[in-house]
């Protein structure tokens, strides 16, 4: 009879061991190998690119750029600016392996944000990756990260088509609800307490972009009324946001597993996919009215496939919208109402400007005329505030970047004064241009009426172009990536600011502290915002403040929220 013992099995158990750990080691020598030489590699070039910089001025600080320098990285906005002055205004820092050439000469920007050769593909992805995971779950680029290819190409042509003069003037109505739901908000809450301006701002624009985007109520300004957040897609939005900047600030905080927040912070995006999905679900099933946002963006067809736009492209477009708009015109919205609260000359003008328009609330006429599109080309005043508060307060300020595409060579600008080798970083800084003392009169002061003057102040002329004019204010960027959005964000801005001080006047509450307090909170993450919120009073400017006309944006609530 067979009988088993051990030394039969043993060794052929021991053979099959022995070759899964000689492949193991064999797998893992490998992709030890690739790994090293692929840093060395990123050294190599990382040196051989430093070589062609070194006749720069470069930052003596760390190999984390103003991340590692002895700023904290949210003073960013301002740092660029104080580094301009320093050494001049082309200079190179180096974040890791990779050099960035930050440059604040108005010529060479220009020329820069208009080059051919120079696209947003970035050598890497520090900088984009924590806006692509938010926008979608399989990290799709988006409109605003994609390099200016064919697929760019059709989705900027239907978002911009539907940023159209008519279109916006179609949507203008439901822009207008917006602030008189605001207004509404505020009247209630009244002048007693100290509502959060910015947080209220930042919901205003994100029902306007549900609005014109997709014929949605986001119901974000009403929800501060009803106080039940939970669900909401304004927390949704804020939490995913809120991971996004994280990502950015700390490329290496997915890894960093051990800390609940970081859990909470996949959850956060998660939740935003999810009620993208929905949203994009709801618009394939019902098409939303043709001065949408969403219209257009069906009608993509993919210039790879030559069929209709696929899920997997229109769903991160969907979430990217949100992300670009609702949190940069909101503290934009909310700068404004600051510096305005400061300057006591400046309200008085603004009210001036509207009564003439019959748009202020008196006491003779407690319920202003409600705001009329024809209105809007004639708020010339307040429209100059609003371009002041954009170029002191730059909320996109710490950007754009730009790289030299791959293959393409090295970048020449200005004549051969500035090359910018292949595998560097161009970094040309809004805030450090707008705020620079080289180019501004009194650069830190708030004076709309630099606007209201003969020629065109968003210019001014350059000695090295013989006299002719360049340009010192590029809020939205400037070139085929400016910002897309820039004529709806203009009209939100004008829309909401006149309906809210044609109704009140905004105090800071106390606990802002003094305008210094207010100066050393500023916050630059991917937005520049006030680290304390922005806590106003708003005061009525009558007995009874009425909001005009509330009705609901559009009947379809983005009920698939349950
Ligand atoms: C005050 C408000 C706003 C400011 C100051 C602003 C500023 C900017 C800037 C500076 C850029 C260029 C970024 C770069 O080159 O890296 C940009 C791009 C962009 N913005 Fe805005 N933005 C505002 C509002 C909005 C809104 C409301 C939306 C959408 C609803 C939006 C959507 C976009 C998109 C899609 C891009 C990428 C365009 C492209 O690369 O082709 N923005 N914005």
């Amino acid at each position: 009879m067979f009988t088993w013992t051990p030394a039969m099995v043993v060794p052929e158990f021991y053979g099959a061991a022995l070759v899964t750990r000689d492949l193991f080691i064999k797998v893992f020598g490998l992709w030890m190998l690739t790994k090293l030489s692929h840093g060395l590699l990123r050294v190599y070039r990382c040196w051989r690119v430093g070589r062609k910089l070194r006749h720069l001025p470069t930052l003596p600080c760390s190999l984390l750029g103003p991340v590692g320098s002895k700023c904290k990285p949210a003073d960013r906005h301002r740092v660029y600016g104080e580094w301009a002055q320093k050494y001049g205004p082309i200079l190179t820092y180096r974040f890791l392996t990779t050099h960035v050439v930050m440059v604040t000469d108005p010529v060479l920007v220009a020329e820069a944000l208009r080059h051919r050769s120079l696209d947003k593909a970035l050598p890497v992805q520090q900088f984009t990756c924590g806006i692509d995971e938010l926008t979608g779950p399989n990290a799709h680029k988006t409109i605003l990260t994609m390099s200016t290819d064919e697929l760019w190409r059709a989705v900027r042509k239907a978002v911009a088509t539907a940023f159209s003069n008519r279109n916006l003037r179609a949507n203008f109505p439901g822009i207008r609800t917006a602030g008189a739901q605001l207004i509404q908000v505020l009247a209630e809450a009244g002048p007693s307490v100290a509502v959060d301006m910015d947080n209220a701002t930042c919901r205003e624009s994100l029902d306007v972009i549900g609005h014109v985007g997709f014929g949605r109520d986001m119901g974000a300004t009403r929800s501060l009324m009803d106080g039940d957040e939970s669900g909401q897609a304004i927390t949704t939005t804020q939490a995913g946001l809120a991971e996004a900047e994280s990502r950015i600030i700390d490329p290496l905080r997915r890894y960093k597993l051990w800390r609940p927040d970081v859990w909470a912070g996949k959850a956060a995006t998660r939740r935003y996919h999810e009620m993208i999905h929905r949203l994009m679900a709801d618009i394939r099933r019902e098409r939303p009215p043709d001065v949408t946002i969403a219209a257009h963006l069906l009608d993509i067809v993919d210039p790879r496939t030559g069929q209709a736009i696929s899920n997997d492209v229109l769903q991160p477009q969907i979430a990217q919208l949100f992300f670009a708009g609702f949190e940069t015109t909101g503290h934009q919205a909310s700068w404004t109402l600051y510096a305005v609260s400061q300057e006591a000359a400046v309200e008085a003008k603004i009210t001036e400007e509207l009564a003439s328009l019959g748009l202020l609330a008196t006491s003779k006429s407690p319920q202003p005329r409600q705001l009329e599109w024809d209105d809007l080309r004639l708020l010339t005043y307040l429209n100059a505030v609003i371009k002041e508060s954009m170029r002191i307060y730059a909320v996109a300020g710490v950007v754009p970047l730009r790289s030299p595409i791959k293959g393409c060579g090295d970048v020449v600008l200005g004549g051969g004064k500035l090359v910018i080798p292949e595998g560097a970083i161009l970094h040309t800084p809004i805030a450090a241009i707008q705020l620079s003392p080289a180019l501004w009169d009194d650069p830190e002061k708030f004076d709309p009426g630099r606007w209201l003057q003969e020629g065109n102040a968003e210019n001014v002329p350059n000695a090295e172009l013989g006299g002719k004019d360049v340009k010192r204010y590029l809020p939205f960027s400037e070139g085929l990536r400016n910002c897309v959005a820039k004529p709806l964000a203009q009209l939100n801005l004008l829309t909401a600011l006149a309906q809210l001080y044609g109704s009140f006047t905004f105090r800071l509450a106390s606990e802002m502290g003094t305008a210094e307090d207010v100066r050393a909170a500023e916050q630059t993450h991917v937005t520049l915002s006030c680290a304390r919120g922005m806590k106003m009073h708003a005061v009525p400017r009558v007995a009874s403040v009425k909001a005009g006309p509330t009705q609901p944006l559009s009947e379809d609530v983005l009920g698939s929220e349950e």
